[in-house]
């Protein structure tokens, strides 16, 4: 039977002493898919990775990759797949170029796919720079093309924008959606909330282990409880008439703007207006961050009061 999953996971955990890590996780990613995994720091979602990638063993559950079990190692995976993880190994003395066409060697890629993907991640101008030269961003971005440069089916790329400008994570973004429009599946973690909305099919969210939520960032978004925020010049109307308006539920002074959080913009403005006018008036809606931190919030209270003996 043909699988259409790139990535199973069935049931996985692992403890490290007391602390359990990984509680329990089911997951299915499809092939050709942007699969984003985010969480709070300390949830997991490395362990799970190295754990999907077969870096790491489970404690139980097991875990299909391209249809087979990434442990105990299988050699014949390793070409199918690049992994880019948080300890990427280099080849210090080496140039940036002789890294990757040792890397690429192992695989048995061409020369000219070496230069391409050192193209492809902007580092064709650090070639002849040695790897112990390069900035803490130039050594990322030769990592992930550590993980691209045999053109691997299924990609793994672990919080990889982490030190990148914001130029080179705009790069970053368009080499990705080109590996996705080729078909290849991703597999990304990151903390970036905006990113995650750009690019990925669907996301989970790991809270302490555990699953919180799987879905697409559109759906998530649009499901949302999260407020919308209107944002008056300071000045514009005090804190207690804010808060007196039909349907504000917040108001808060940020950065100097008085902050209306509400369920029920059109009101809401109609008031202001009524009020204060709407001159410089910005209204923000609820993204994938309010989502997140609110879901996050949410699965932290709930785990602490269901699993605390
Ligand atoms: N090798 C290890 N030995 C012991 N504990 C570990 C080990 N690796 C991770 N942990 C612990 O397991 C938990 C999950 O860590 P993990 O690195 O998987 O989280 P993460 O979601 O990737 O975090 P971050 O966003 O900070 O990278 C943390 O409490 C961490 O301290």
């Amino acid at each position: 039977m043909a699988s259409t999953a790139a990535v199973r996971v069935e049931g996985v955990s692992k403890r490290y002493g007391d602390r359990l890590a990984v509680d329990a996780v089911s997951l299915e990613i499809h092939r050709g898919e942007f699969f984003g995994l985010l969480g709070p720091n300390g949830a997991g979602k490395s362990t799970l990775v190295e754990i999907m990638e077969g870096l790491r063993r489970a404690d139980s559950g097991a875990v299909a990759l391209l249809g087979r079990s990434p442990w105990p190692r299988d050699t014949t995976l390793l070409p199918r797949i690049g992994v880019q993880t948080q300890s990427s190994a280099f080849f210090v003395r080496q140039t940036a170029h002789e890294h990757l066409r040792t890397v690429a060697a192992l695989y048995g890629a061409s020369r000219a796919a070496v230069d391409a993907t050192l193209e492809s991640v902007g580092l064709t101008g650090q070639r002849g720079v040695r790897v112990e030269d390069l900035s803490g961003g130039q050594r990322q971005r030769l990592a992930i093309a550590s993980a691209l440069v045999h053109d691997p089916e299924l990609i793994f790329l672990d919080e990889p924008t982490a030190a990148l400008d914001p130029q080179a994570r705009r790069a970053l973004w368009e080499v990705l959606r080109g590996l996705k429009a080729a078909g290849r599946t991703i597999v990304y973690t990151t903390h970036h909330l905006d990113e995650a909305e750009e690019l990925c099919d669907r996301i989970a969210i790991l809270v302490d282990g555990r699953i919180a939520v799987t879905d697409s960032p559109h759906h998530l978004v649009s499901a949302s409880r999260a407020p919308s925020r209107l944002l008056l010049p300071a000045g514009r109307l005090d804190e207690a008439t804010a808060a007196g308006i039909a349907g504000v539920e917040r108001v808060s002074v940020q950065g100097g703007s008085l902050v209306l959080e509400t369920h029920a913009v059109g009101p809401v403005l109609t008031a202001v207006d009524r009020l204060a006018g709407l001159d410089g008036v910005q209204t923000r809606t609820a993204g994938l961050e309010d989502v997140y931190l609110d879901l996050t919030a949410e699965a932290t209270t709930h785990d602490a009061t269901t699993t605390e003996p």
